[in-house]
């Protein structure tokens, strides 16, 4: 039974991967994915500077998932650099992830991915933040463009988005139409937590994390319907260009369903937080099971034929 997949080109020995920003901010936490059975990983997404972060609580469990205002909490870019330097990517492939806060910080930090040479994919997390007031980049669609632009003229290879959920068919076809100008996107990974959810508790009568009253990025079962419509949504637009998914995974069940949808990998955000790296284990193992009772023998075979009816 192959769960191996291609990525790029890469032969990955499984679809499997950590969500940027969970399990990956310092070495320790790193060495940990690629010691796991994870096909692949990501840094956490990086600013230019190191940062603390929000004030705690900033991450709660809640009972279909989670909600997080971390604040882009990192060890800044250089920190990232230097693992990926040590990174063995005979091991497994290493996406670098990057938010600066400004396109500046944006332009900066790739330049300098750019001359280190390093083998590390860049994924660029368009939920970070724009100019104060103004909806996230990847909600900005004439900011999207300028940003995509700009990495495409200062970064000469391939790289990929990280890109919030869309909700409406019109912004799938937008968005679509934007990323299909820049060939140099040649993935896409959809979708980041749901931004701005908020859950109380019901003793204290009060919300469950410290910053933005509240207000956080809801990730976890709660999200699997709307992932796997973005994942579906892109592929279906974006054929020259991978989708890697995310959102919602627990099983291997919600694997499958995510590489059915049209992803190549599939990453693991809160139940990777809540259950630690040996999750990759129980995933891979749950997967085979599936694709035995069905009869296949390599994931090529059911990846993105989602029928419908
Ligand atoms: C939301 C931002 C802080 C702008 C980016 C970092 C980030 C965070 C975070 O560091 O709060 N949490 C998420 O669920 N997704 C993200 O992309």
């Amino acid at each position: 039974l192959d769960l191996s997949t291609f990525f790029l080109g890469r032969p990955l020995t499984a679809p499997l991967m950590n969500a940027s920003g969970v399990w990956c901010n310092v070495n320790s936490q790193l060495h940990a994915l690629a010691e796991s059975e994870a096909g692949a990983m990501v840094t956490k997404s990086c600013t230019l500077l190191r940062r603390d972060g929000n004030p705690e609580p900033r991450y709660h469990t809640l009972t279909m998932g989670s909600i997080n205002s971390m604040g882009l909490p990192n060890e800044g870019h250089q920190y990232y650099l230097d693992y990926a330097e040590r990174h063995d990517y005979e091991n497994k492939p290493l996406f670098f992830s990057v938010a600066g806060l400004t396109l500046d910080d944006n332009l900066t930090i790739v330049a300098q991915i750019q001359d280190a040479y390093t083998p590390a994919l860049l994924e660029l997390n368009l939920s970070c933040p724009n100019v104060p007031g103004k909806a996230q980049i990847a909600y900005d669609f004439d900011a999207l463009d300028v940003v995509l632009a700009e990495i495409s003229s200062a970064y000469s290879r391939p790289f990929g988005v990280k890109l919030p959920p869309y909700f409406d068919i019109a912004h799938f076809d937008e968005v679509a139409d934007i990323l299909n100008r820049y060939e140099k996107v040649n993935f896409i990974t959809c979708i980041n937590s749901i931004g701005n959810g908020l859950m109380i508790d019901m003793e204290s009568e009060t919300v469950l994390i410290k910053p933005k009253q509240g207000f956080g990025g809801i990730g976890g079962e709660y999200v699997l319907p709307t992932a796997l419509a973005n994942v579906n949504a892109f592929y279906q637009r974006c054929p020259k260009k991978s989708i890697i998914g995310c959102g919602g995974v627990n099983t291997g069940e919600h694997v499958f369903m995510h590489l059915l949808a049209g992803a190549s990998i599939v990453q693991i955000g809160t139940a990777l937080y809540e259950q630690g790296p040996e999750i990759f284990e129980r995933l891979k193992a749950e997967l085979a099971l599936i694709m035995q009772e069905k009869g296949y023998k390599t994931i090529r075979e059911f990846q993105g034929k989602l029928k419908t009816l």
